[in-house]
C-alpha cells in the first residue's frame, strides 16, 4: 500500500492542506502502507524553491515524516514518454483552436440547448489541414480523447458515483509550449511510483473519472486505485483558503505558540464522527478511519483549536516545554502555569508576573486593605502553605471574607482577574517583589 501527499510549492501551507497530508500520513502508518511526498512543481512561474523548504519544515514539524520524496520537474522525461505513448495509441490529438473560437463554440452550443462541452471538431481534422495549419505557424496543443463509457468510482468518503465521460469535455494535457498538465503527471506519478490509494481534497473529486480513463489508456487496471476524497475545510467566515493569504498557515499557528500535537489531534479528527482528543500521532493513526470523515465541508475554529492546545499544555512535562519558556523559567514555574495557558505566547505575561515586572492596576477604595495586608506579608521562606496563612490572617484581621478577601489580591499581584492558583504562584514572586507590588496597587 502507499500513499501520497502532494502540494505545489506555491506558498504555505495551510491548514486545509495539512488536514490532507495528516489523513494520507495517518492512513498510511495504520495500515503499514508508504507515504511518499510528492511536489507539484511543474507550474514554474508559481513554483519556489523557498516553499519546498517551508513544506518540509512545517511537515517535519508536525512530527510528519515521508518515506519518500521526489519532484515532478525531475520527471519531465516520464511525462514525455506518455505523451508520444498515448499520441501513437490516438488517444491524444492535436488542437489549433484559439480560447477565442472555444469560446465563441461553447456559446453556439449553449444557445442549441446542447452542454457547453469540447465538440472534438479537431479529431475530424484531416492531415492536409493539419499540415495547413502548421504552416501557417499554429503549434498544437493536445486533447486526450476520453473513452465512451461512464466511470463507477467508490469513493471512501463520498460514496458510490458514476462519472459519465461523456459530459465532459476531452482534457488538454500538453499545453502549445509542450509542458504537461497535473492531470496527465499525477496520473503518470501514481502508476509509476505504485501509489494504490489516493486521499486528497474534494476539489479533485471531477478529476477522478478522467484520471482513471488515462491510466487505463496507459496500461493499468480498472480498480487499481482507492480513492478518498476529503471535503474542503473552510475559514470560521466559511470562506475558502489560500496558500497566499496566511492567516491560517501553519507556520502563522506556530509563532502563535500553538503546539504540533493539538494542530494534529484537531485536523486528524475534525468533520469526523471522532471527537477531537490530544493525542500522539500513534495513537491517532491507531483509531484512523477515513470513512468516518463527513461528507459535509468542515469550518476550522480556532477555539476548538485553542482548547486543544490548552489540554496539551496542560499534560505537558517540563522536558518536553523547557525550549519554549521564557529564559531562566524553572519547572515549579511551568507546573505552576501550564493549567492556565491556551498557548505558548502567553507564556511571557505569567513569566513577567512571576519574576519581572507588571504594572498593576490601581483598586479604587481598596488602597487601605491593600496596606493591611501588606503588614501583614510572612516574612520569607514561603511554600505552598503561604497563600492559605497569610489571607488566613488578612482575613481574620480585616473580617472580610469569601472573593473579597482574595480578589484584589489576586489583581493587585498579578493584574489579571483570573489565572494559575496564588498557592503556586506567591513563593515564585518572592517576598520583595509581593510587597513592591502591594504598595503600587495601594497608591
Ligand atoms: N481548503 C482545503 N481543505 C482541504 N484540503 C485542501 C484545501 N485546499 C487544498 N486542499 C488539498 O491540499 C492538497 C494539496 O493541494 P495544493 O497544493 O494544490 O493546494 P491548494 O491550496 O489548492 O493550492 P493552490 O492554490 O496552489 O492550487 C490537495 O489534496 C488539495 O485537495
Amino acid at each position: 500500500m502507499k500513499l501520497r501527499f502532494a502540494p505545489s510549492p506555491t506558498g504555505l501551507i495551510h491548514v486545509g492542506n495539512a488536514r490532507q497530508a495528516i489523513a494520507n500520513a495517518l492512513y498510511a502508518r495504520r495500515h503499514g502502507g508508504t507515504f511518499q511526498l510528492r511536489i507539484d512543481d511543474t507550474d514554474r512561474e508559481r513554483s519556489r524553491d523557498e516553499y519546498v523548504d517551508a513544506l518540509h519544515t512545517d511537515l517535519a514539524w508536525l512530527g510528519i515524516t515521508w518515506d519518500e520524496t521526489f519532484r515532478q520537474s525531475d520527471r519531465l522525461d516520464r511525462y514525455a514518454a506518455a505523451i508520444e505513448t498515448l499520441k501513437a495509441s490516438g488517444r491524444l490529438y492535436p488542437c489549433f483552436e484559439s480560447e477565442q473560437e472555444l469560446a465563441s463554440k461553447r456559446e453556439a452550443r449553449i444557445r442549441m440547448r446542447k452542454p457547453p462541452i469540447y465538440d472534438r471538431a479537431m479529431l475530424r481534422m484531416t492531415a492536409e489541414q493539419r499540415a495547413q495549419a502548421e504552416a501557417n505557424g499554429k503549434v498544437p496543443y493536445w486533447r486526450f480523447r476520453l473513452s465512451d463509457q461512464d466511470r463507477g468510482v467508490d469513493d471512501m468518503v463520498m460514496g458510490r458515483s458514476q462519472v459519465k465521460l461523456q459530459s465532459i469535455s476531452d482534457p488538454v494535457l500538453v499545453r502549445a509550449d509542450g509542458t504537461v498538465l497535473y492531470t496527465l503527471a499525477s496520473v503518470v506519478d501514481d502508476m509509476e511510483t505504485g501509489v494504490t490509494h489516493v486521499l486528497r481534497g474534494e476539489d479533485h473529486l471531477t478529476n477522478t473519472g478522467v484520471q482513471i480513463d488515462i491510466a487505463e489508456a496507459l496500461g493499468g487496471k480498472v480498480g487499481q486505485f482507492a480513492f478518498a476524497h476529503l471535503p474542503l475545510l473552510l475559514d470560521e467566515a466559511g470562506g475558502k483558503l489560500s496558500k497566499r493569504f496566511d492567516g491560517l498557515s501553519i507556520r502563522a499557528l506556530r509563532q502563535d505558540g500553538i503546539d504540533p500535537v493539538a494542530i494534529v489531534s484537531y485536523l486528524a479528527r475534525l468533520g469526523s464522527a471522532d471527537d477531537p482528543a490530544p493525542l500522539s500521532f500513534d495513537d491517532l493513526a491507531a483509531s484512523y478511519d477515513v470513512r468516518r470523515v463527513s461528507r459535509s465541508a468542515a469550518r476550522f475554529d480556532m477555539r476548538q483549536l485553542l482548547a486543544l492546545n490548552r489540554r496539551v499544555m496542560h499534560q505537558m512535562p517540563f522536558g518536553a516545554i523547557r525550549d519554549r519558556l521564557p529564559e531562566g523559567a524553572t519547572e515549579a514555574f511551568w507546573m505552576a502555569v501550564r493549567g492556565n495557558v491556551d498557548m505558548v505566547s502567553e507564556l511571557r505575561h505569567w513569566w513577567d508576573v512571576v519574576g519581572g515586572v507588571i504594572v498593576p492596576p490601581v483598586q479604587d477604595d481598596e488602597g487601605a486593605y491593600l496596606l493591611q495586608a501588606l503588614a501583614l506579608l510572612p516574612p520569607e521562606p514561603w511554600d505552598a502553605q503561604t497563600w492559605k496563612d497569610w489571607t488566613t490572617a488578612v482575613r481574620d484581621a480585616t473580617g472580610r471574607s469569601g472573593k473579597s478577601v482574595f480578589h484584589p489580591l489576586r489583581v493587585a499581584l498579578t493584574g489579571e482577574e483570573e489565572g494559575p492558583e496564588m498557592r503556586d504562584l506567591l513563593p515564585l514572586m518572592g517576598h520583595d517583589r509581593v510587597a513592591e507590588r502591594l504598595r503600587i496597587a495601594a497608591r
